[in-house]
């Protein structure tokens, strides 16, 4: 396995990017599988009292009893499945937790995205440790300080089989997204592993 790590050395914020943390038969492999087996489901999100398609696909999955809030609706997550547990378990070597659920993502076009926003819910605890799997498309990963405008945004391009690692006080102080692009790409899923510390 070509294992590539990178620190990225920003203020207040503890982030590393591991480059084909899965091989590419493994990542070829799971992306069908994920896009043919996760319960997809379309989400909607109240703007200014109207009624909106949140632009991608999304799913929870995990410990059944840990419930997740975000975006102000409480969501249930499906059991664990065999991709899911066989993803989870490899980067529970890397980081050293166990982590609880998993939000899936799915970017069908350029056209879907997920706009700025940190990860900082209070289920999540105060310094959470995110773990982020991507297959399918490259996408940029773009991250931007919430005081500091002296910082550049920083994009890290989130490539077929790798693992973004964000820990600290990485949620506290930095918003991330996924924007839209015009080009012709394809689609890709990505996993985010997180610990919820609701009973
Ligand atoms: O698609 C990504 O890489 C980011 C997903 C994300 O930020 C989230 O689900 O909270
Ligand atoms: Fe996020």
């Amino acid at each position: 396995m070509n294992n590539s790590k990178t620190i990225y050395d920003l203020p207040d914020a503890e982030i590393s990017l591991f480059n084909s943390f899965f091989s590419k038969e493994e990542s070829d492999s799971l992306y069908i599988s994920l896009a043919e087996n996760i319960n997809w489901q379309q989400d909607q999100i109240k703007f200014f009292g109207k009624i909106y398609d949140v632009p991608r696909l999304t799913a929870l999955y995990g410990n059944t009893h840990k419930t997740y809030k975000y975006s102000g609706i409480l969501m249930q997550p499906h059991p664990w499945n065999e991709d899911l547990l066989f993803i989870k378990k490899r980067i529970e070597k890397e980081a050293k937790v166990e982590f609880s659920t998993c939000l899936l993502n799915y970017y069908r076009t350029g056209n879907d995205s997920n706009s700025w926003h940190q990860d900082n819910e209070k289920e999540l605890g105060r310094n959470p440790i995110i773990a982020s799997v991507s297959f399918g498309e490259t996408r940029p990963f773009q991250l931007k300080h919430i005081e500091r405008n002296d910082l550049k945004r920083v994009d890290i391009p989130l490539s077929h089989g790798s693992m973004l690692l964000m820990k600290d006080s990485t949620q506290h102080f930095w918003k991330h997204r996924i924007p839209k692009t015009k080009k012709d790409i394809g689609s890709r899923i990505n996993l985010t592993f997180r610990i919820i510390k609701n009973e």
